[in-house]
């Protein structure tokens, strides 16, 4: 057993007194897998697609970025599309940006066990300062969400602004809708964590920690930002319940 082998989510099991805001630390990093299996549906499908999209989007000799990677799955879903793009691709280099040290620590551990050639960097910094150049894909998987409402927009903008032209913004996130949708969505988020064997408690737990810090915006919203931030083509390539993802290109 190595201090790397991720462990299952017990982090709202026991009741606790009060609920701290949602933060991802080193008891978030250790069980993040299982965590984002069993609260996002659709999860591993949007990972593998980003992988997909990031191989026809790449251009040789250019950056990708994937922004708020967390354990890197996302970087190595790109990688590997990178990868099976060939010439397409050459001259790729994969950046994978997190302002969380005990994310980076791991996320370092799993890429140095991956065998792909393709270039990796992992840095610990803040997306918002990071800086962007010659970008011919960026992803955001379910990270905007976290970021402060009033700094989203230039977020986007600075990645619109060192993207290449015909390259691509990969965003995913969960969703706001209007009240009637909302139930309904909802209803079926917590019969996919009940499926999980997540309790009442651990989804009522968490459901308080994530209340002021993960931000969900509305698709209209999503969409609209993205044109005004520079990216003039915006699909919706993939929803399950209220997370979605878009392909959003310059
Ligand atoms: C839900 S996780 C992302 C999951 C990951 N992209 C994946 O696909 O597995 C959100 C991540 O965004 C990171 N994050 C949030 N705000 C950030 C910021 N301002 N700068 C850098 N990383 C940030 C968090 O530390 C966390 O690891
Ligand atoms: O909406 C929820 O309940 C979630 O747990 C979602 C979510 C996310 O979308 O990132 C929130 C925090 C964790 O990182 C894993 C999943």
């Amino acid at each position: 057993m190595s201090e790397f082998d991720p462990k299952p989510d017990n982090i709202y099991q026991q009741p606790q007194d009060s609920v701290a805001d949602f933060a991802f630390d080193q008891a978030v990093a250790r069980v993040f897998p299982d965590m984002i299996k069993r609260s996002v549906p659709g999860y591993a499908e949007t990972v593998a697609m980003s992988g997909i999209i990031a191989g026809r989007y790449a251009r040789p000799g250019s950056n990708l970025y994937d922004l708020g990677c967390s354990l890197g799955a996302v970087t190595l879903a790109m990688r590997h599309g990178v990868q099976a793009a060939g010439a397409r691709a050459e001259g790729c280099r994969i950046i994978g940006v997190d302002n969380s040290d005990s994310m980076i620590e791991r996320a370092e551990h799993y890429i140095a066990l991956d065998e792909a050639s393709v270039p990796v960097t992992m840095t610990c910094a803040d997306i918002l300062d990071y800086p962007l150049e010659n970008a011919s894909v960026t992803a955001l998987n379910f990270v905007l969400q976290f970021i402060e409402p009033d700094k989203r927009f230039d977020l986007l903008s600075r990645i619109a602004q060192a993207t290449l032209p015909g390259g691509a913004l990969i965003l995913s996130e969960k969703i706001r809708f209007d009240p009637w949708e909302q139930v309904m969505q909802d209803e079926l988020h917590l019969d996919f964590k009940r499926a999980n064997g997540y309790s009442e408690l651990e989804i009522a737990q968490k459901r308080s920690a994530i209340e002021n810090v993960l931000i969900p915006e509305a698709h209209d919203e999503h969409v609209e930002r993205l044109r005004d931030a520079g990216f003039f083509r915006v699909i919706r390539w993939y929803q399950c319940f209220n997370f979605v993802s878009y392909l959003a290109v310059k």
